[in-house]
């Protein structure tokens, strides 16, 4: 390639490094010097509002529109994402080509008052704006008091530090990437606290029919990654159209069998219904769909209703 191909991310130290992850991958696998590509910051809506939950300022697509346009335009190659803020429906022409080999899923409890949230004192303080991780943490310790926790990785370990609560929760694969691993005092289990569909993956969004770009990504691709995320995917698709409803989905690969666990919650984390589906591994979005289709009819349509 005469000209570097530019990688399009958002600017925020863990998008930088998912980014940076993404481009020495690249290196590797063509054999290529780092000024073969070239790493493009973009501003997103999302990155803007700090003020009050993204379920109510628009939802996931926030972090992807601007960066989604600077590729249609052209001005980028592809783009490097969190799997878990790509909303299911990605715009007319892109598609998501790639995905990195998936860190560790899990999310992961900071805590201070305590090292676990079971250890926590009555009526202590958890810092989340995720519906998921304030309806999971309401199911396990209705006591506890959730607070609304924004900003990127740092900020909220910030708020900590400052004694806005006695503990947060976030994704561990963030937390490790970012080296900061070693603040984490418990790590959830998938069963008790299962994690956002895609939580852990890099995702790489490009252009449909870029043979160029295509030819490039193949060498990065982790299939059974790409297998858990199309299922969790299906899973998210399926269900989210109708909601504001907290979904939880993952799937996990052992050689051709794919193991699925989805949830979905009330924001209360008072009821909860949950889905368990093997299946080939190649079959993984329709395994993902049907899961969905099994959990809806568990919880009956007014489950959806609700919790507008
Ligand atoms: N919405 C922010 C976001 N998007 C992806 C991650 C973590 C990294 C990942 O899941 O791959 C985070 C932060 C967090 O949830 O702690």
């Amino acid at each position: 390639m005469q000209t570097s191909l530019k990688i399009g991310t958002r600017g925020s130290p863990l998008a930088l490094a998912q980014a940076h992850e993404t481009r020495t991958r690249l290196m590797a696998a063509h054999g290529l010097p780092e000024q073969a590509f070239e790493i493009v910051v973009i501003s997103t809506s999302g990155d803007r509002i700090q003020d009050r939950p993204l379920s109510e300022a628009g939802g996931k697509g926030l972090f992807t529109k601007e960066i989604e346009e600077a590729m249609l335009a052209g001005r980028i190659d592809i783009a490097v994402h969190s799997s878990k803020d790509m909303p299911t429906l990605l715009p007319e022409g892109l598609e998501l080509s790639a995905f990195l080999p998936r860190e560790d899923a899990r999310d992961a409890f900071i805590g201070k008052a305590a090292r676990t949230i079971a250890d926590l004192p009555r009526g202590a303080r958890v810092g989340s704006s995720s519906l998921r991780r304030q309806a999971l943490i309401r199911r396990m310790r209705p006591d506890l008091e959730v607070v609304m926790f924004r900003g990127n990785v740092q900020t909220r370990l910030r708020k900590l530090d400052e004694g806005v609560a006695d503990g947060t929760i976030l994704a561990y694969a963030g937390l490790k990437r970012l080296g900061l691993g070693d603040v984490v005092t418990d790590l959830m289990s998938l069963e008790q606290f299962p994690p956002a569909p895609g939580q852990g993956a890099i995702c790489i969004e490009s252009r449909i029919g870029d043979a160029d770009v295509e030819r490039m990504l193949a060498a990065v691709h982790d299939a059974p990654t790409g297998q858990a995320l199309a299922c969790e995917r299906a899973f998210l698709a399926a269900l989210d159209g109708s909601c504001r409803t907290p979904i939880a989905g993952h799937a996990t690969i052992a050689g051709d069998k794919l193991s699925f666990a989805g949830l979905i919650i009330s924001p209360d984390g008072g009821q909860s219904h949950e889905v368990r589906l093997d299946g080939p591994a190649p079959d993984a979005a329709r395994i993902g769909a049907e899961a969905a289709k099994a959990v809806r009819a568990k919880a009956g349509e007014s489950f959806f209703d609700g919790w507008a």
